[in-house]
């Protein structure tokens, strides 16, 4: 029986890698032996320590690209890694900036097609900056393009972190989903916290699933996403995203910023910051914390991580020599 597969989709730090927590959990709780593939642009792996915490979860990272386009050569061979330990799901999160139609089309390979059957894309977006990422990335026209693809293309949309929004940006998002995508069920959660049931339809533990009810069947689903994929190639042979740079900040022990330098650092460069995140030592104490910049928000979470601290950064962009030169001085002055 093919495994099926559960795509899960939308911008940086939307709330996706919360969601495949979530996932999990639910997984385990109902018997289900879950694999996963998680992706990152950085050439570190932060959610990966937070998934790990789920000890015997079968785990392949592909780090340092994004799977729609640099890395998508390697994404058949990391998923074939995951099937000696015979999961019953398989989850891909993908980066913030990939478009998930390149993923529903590399599972139609034969190398994949015979063992893995995509059931379900869900897109993840954040309430409270949806609206604006057309005019604020309007100068990107490859990421606006992938933006509204993420949108196009899913079964399922988490309108998340409504918590953060009015009612009536609610029902102003749920129009604008509504003129790119009439056929999608659409949730709205908090921290991702959606009704389970309909997600785990069709899949059971110890894999005898039926296939019926996934995208796979639905033929004419799959024609459609194949098709927009080919326009998609023929009009943009690029990568899903075009200005997004990738860098790392280093973060010495001996010399740490503080939180309030971190934060004015990062403030101050909002304009071009689209994510952080990191693992970083916080004096006087020296405790380790997960450090989260997404929505223009920041998070700070103590956590147990003791790998070596480190700090990545997300945007449009970045200007690397300058950055780290900035940020030595501010190390320097601490
Ligand atoms: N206020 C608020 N914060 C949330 C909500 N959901 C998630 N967050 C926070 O938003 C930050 C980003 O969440 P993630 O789940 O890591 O987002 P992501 O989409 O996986 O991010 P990338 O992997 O960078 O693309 C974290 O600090 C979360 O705790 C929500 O509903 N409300």
């Amino acid at each position: 029986m093919r495994i099926p597969v559960v795509v899960l989709s939308g911008f940086l730090g939307s709330g996706k890698t919360t969601l495949l927590l979530r996932l999990v959990k639910e997984a385990k709780a109902r018997g289900v032996k879950p694999g996963i593939l998680m992706n990152e642009l950085g050439q570190l792996d932060v959610d990966g320590f937070t998934v790990n915490e789920f000890d015997d979860t079968n785990i392949q990272k592909l780090l340092d690209g994004c799977v729609c386009c640099s890395k998508k050569s390697e994404l058949a061979s990391s998923l074939n890694r995951l099937l000696p330990q015979k999961p019953d799901v398989i989850f891909i999160e993908l980066t913030g900036v990939a478009n998930p139609e390149e993923i529903a089309d590399a599972l139609t390979e034969p190398g994949l097609l015979r063992s893995m059957r995509l059931k379900q894309i869900i897109t993840v977006l954040d309430a409270e900056n949806v609206l604006d990422y057309n005019s604020v990335f309007s100068s990107d026209r490859q990421l606006v393009h992938t933006l509204r693809r993420q949108i196009e293309a899913a079964d399922f949309i988490i309108v998340n972190k409504t918590d953060l929004v009015s009612p009536s940006v609610l029902q102003k998002i749920e129009k604008a989903i509504r003129k790119q995508n009439d056929r999608c069920s659409i949730a709205y959660t908090t921290h991702s916290q959606v009704d389970m049931d309909p997600l785990f339809h069709g899949i059971e533990p110890n894999a005898a699933n039926a296939v019926s009810g996934d995208r796979l069947a639905r033929g004419s689903a799959l024609s459609v996403v194949k098709r927009s994929i080919r326009e998609h190639e023929h009009l943009h042979p690029e990568p899903s995203y075009s200005r997004v740079r990738t860098m790392m900040l280093p973060w010495t022990e001996s010399n740490p910023p503080t939180r309030e330098k971190l934060e004015k650092f990062l403030h101050q460069r909002r304009e071009l910051l689209l994510r952080a995140k990191g693992y970083v030592t916080l004096p006087p104490t020296g405790q380790p914390h997960l450090f989260q910049y997404a929505g223009k928000r920041m998070y700070w979470e103590t956590t147990a991580f003791s790998g070596s601290p480190y700090l990545v950064i997300i945007g449009i962009d970045l200007d690397e020599e300058r950055l780290l030169h900035d940020w030595n001085v501010l190390c320097e002055m601490v």
